[in-house]
């Protein structure tokens, strides 16, 4: 199973401003990697990008070899692309299973009509889907929680139950946008723990928006830091803390100076 993700200068425009220009980086099978920058620097912008949400006006997008930029995030799903996002978009008077089977339609066999009729053979799959779910929900400690309704659970929660989402559709690629924003220091080292047993357990190439750098230090092989929507530098999270121009497009070049 690979899971690796090209891109080559990758441009958005939105009217006459430039949100992301000539973005160009490889993510190789099996690497947990870093995408950061400060506040408006184009992270989530190029993860939408990568997932379909946007159209890049320029530039390639390759997962495992194959083009997919301007592909829909169902095609992308059978790439074995999957993403979370900042803000968990939730059913909140779902149950969390509920929640959960959300992700599986493109692992349902079959149509749009099949699915509507229920045929057997999607009955079939909608209980398995169902019995992963749950295993899901176990495995990620929110087994307790499987048959509430999800607005009685906390925000950290609702990003447990969307991971658990994204991973019932079995990526080989996955995004995470910010996931320890708003998490308590103990559930960020649960998390860090989580991402690495995607990793080595179920052999996921991660890409990781975050600010908490705390966490990309603890997770990430490499990173690449945006600013203004360009490439700043790649490397490891160490080289990008004390690399001096990450250092000014964080605090300023006036504070940087009287830093040194
Ligand atoms: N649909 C859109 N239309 C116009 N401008 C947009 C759109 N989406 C993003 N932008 C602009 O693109 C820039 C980058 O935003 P983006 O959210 O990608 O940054 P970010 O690095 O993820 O920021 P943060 O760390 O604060 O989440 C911002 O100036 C934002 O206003």
């Amino acid at each position: 199973m690979a899971g690796e993700l090209t891109l080559q200068d990758v441009s958005l425009q939105f009217g006459g401003i430039k949100v992301l220009q000539d973005v160009s980086f490889a993510v190789e099978p099996n690497q947990i990697f870093g995408l950061v920058g400060p506040n408006g620097a184009g992270k989530t912008s190029l993860f939408n990008c990568i997932s379909g949400h946007y159209r890049p006006t320029a530039g390639t997008v390759l997962i495992d070899g194959t083009e997919v930029q301007g592909a829909r995030p169902a095609t992308l799903a059978r790439h074995g692309l999957a993403r979370t996002f900042q803000h968990p978009a939730l059913q909140l008077h779902e149950t969390v299973l509920e929640n959960v089977l959300l992700g599986a339609h493109a692992r349902l066999p079959g149509g749009a009509l099949e699915w509507a009729v229920r045929t057997p053979r999607t009955r079939r799959a909608e209980k398995e889907l169902r019995a992963e779910a749950l295993d899901l929900l176990e495995r990620n400690g929110l087994g307790w929680a499987a048959h509430l309704q999800a607005d009685e659970l906390s925000h950290g929660l609702h990003k447990g139950i969307e991971l658990c989402r994204a991973l019932l559709m079995k990526p080989k690629l996955l995004l995470l946008d910010e996931p320890a924003a708003g998490l308590p220091h103990s559930e960020v080292e649960t998390l860090i723990a989580t991402v690495r047993r995607l990793r080595t357990d179920d052999d996921i190439t991660v890409v990781i928006v975050e600010h908490h750098m705390g966490l990309i230090a603890a997770l990430t092989d490499r990173v690449v830091v945006l600013d203004h929507g360009a490439k700043l530098m790649e490397g490891t999270a160490a080289e990008a803390q004390s690399d001096a121009r990450v250092i000014e497009a964080y605090i300023g070049k006036d504070a940087a100076d009287d830093a040194a």
